[in-house]
């Protein structure tokens, strides 16, 4: 039997999706191979380790656990991962969003040298960040939206400046976009001065640095990426939104979003869109899974809009959706993702141990 640690929840406005995302990975566990311990970090960031469960849970909300209250709770966690008996064979961080996705967590397990599934700390961090995520994108020749950005401290006393950078290097309407969060959280369309001016305001509220991007008129379009230094990538599944756009709403609460899997696409489209979801990954340096979410506009051009080093994992979610339509199963899927986890752990303990035995000749 393997032990394994499902860290879930988090300091992140997407933790509702992240325990969403939890009972399905823990519901796709086979009980029969697997301890599986479950970990709670609250919205607060207390770290709560619960009981091994025997089981798949039931709903979700049986997964929030009550915390102690204390905030170091960490050393719990830190504790029953170090003790010989008690330590896990692997970790999968289940969190999306900042304090998670974003390789602060990924950087904890490298330090106690914990297997984990997903992204390292450099692909984590690099694709979280919407700027830095940009910049490299360029620097990897994929096409992107213009976009400014600006920094809290900077905007606060150059505000007309940027407003005006605003309208005269791009075209409305606008998407402002906190630069750290996923699951459109912190995001507004905006149409005029007046609601710009709001959206970014609003941005700000979840992070010291925001993105302005210029709206595109274009199908949306998902490829999934699995694998590590040889990834593959998926079929193509468009995104169909009722709304005025993919919000939070309609990713996850009203129900009102379309999905085609596969994308009604030409083959040469295709080809486009996963060459470049495979470029996006390898530029970051993926370990394990990522979702690339692109621009198709009619006349066939490709731009990336971003990428997820976590993205949203239920059975219905697009990431999965894409490899089942392919022909695997949900739990077949995290299986190989713990699988590539421990490979990607395994190969960096040998390069040491063969290290330490050359330098010991
Ligand atoms: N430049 C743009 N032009 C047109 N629509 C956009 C643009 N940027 C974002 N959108 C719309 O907003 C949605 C969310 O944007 P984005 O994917 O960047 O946010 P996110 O918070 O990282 O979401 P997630 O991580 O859940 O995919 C997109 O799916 C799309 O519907
Ligand atoms: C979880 C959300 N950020 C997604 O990418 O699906
Ligand atoms: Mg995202
Ligand atoms: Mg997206």
């Amino acid at each position: 039997m393997k032990k394994i640690g499902i860290v879930y929840g988090g300091k992140s406005a997407e933790h509702e999706v992240s325990l969403m995302t939890a009972k399905a990975v823990i519901a796709a566990l086979d009980f029969s191979n697997y301890i599986v311990t479950p970990i709670y970090i609250t919205l607060d960031g207390e770290w709560v380790c619960g009981d091994t469960l025997q089981a798949p849970v039931e709903d979700a909300e049986s997964l929030r656990f009550t915390g102690t209250g204390q905030k170091d709770s960490i050393e719990q966690f830190v504790t029953l991962a170090s003790n010989k008996t008690s330590r896990f064979d692997i970790v999968f961080p289940v969190l999306h969003g900042p304090n998670g996705e974003d390789g602060t967590i990924q950087g904890l397990f490298e330090m106690m040298n914990l297997p984990y599934v997903g992204n390292g700390v450099l692909a984590s961090s690099a694709g979280m960040d919407k700027v830095v995520m940009k910049q490299l994108f360029h620097q990897a020749g994929l096409k992107q939206v213009p976009y400014l950005y600006s920094i809290h401290s900077q905007y606060e006393g150059s505000q007309e400046t940027f407003l005006d950078a605003c309208e005269s290097e791009l075209k409305y309407p606008l998407f402002v976009k906190p630069a750290n969060l996923g699951s459109s959280v912190g995001i507004t369309k905006a149409k005029n001065r007046g609601e710009l001016e709001k959206a970014i305001d609003y941005a700000f509220t979840y992070d010291r640095k925001i993105v302005v991007e210029q709206g595109i008129v274009a199908r949306e379009v998902e490829l999934s990426v699995l694998g590590n230094d040889e990834p593959t990538v998926s079929i193509a599944g468009e995104v169909l939104p009722t709304k005025d756009f993919y919000d939070y709403s309609a990713k996850y609460v009203d129900g009102t979003t379309n999905y085609a899997i596969p994308a009604a696409i030409s083959e040469t489209e295709l080809y486009d869109l996963q060459q470049a979801a495979i470029a996006a990954f390898k530029i970051l340096d993926g370990s394990g899974l990522v979702r690339a979410d692109f621009f198709l506009t009619d006349s066939g051009e490709v731009f990336i809009n971003e990428v997820n080093t976590l993205p949203g994992f239920t059975p219905i979610s697009m990431y999965p959706k894409l490899w089942i339509a392919s022909g695997k199963t949900y739990p077949q899927l995290v299986e190989e993702l713990i699988q590539l986890g421990l490979e990607r752990f395994e190969e960096k303990q040998h390069r040491v141990t063969t290290r330490n035995e050359d330098d010991a000749q």
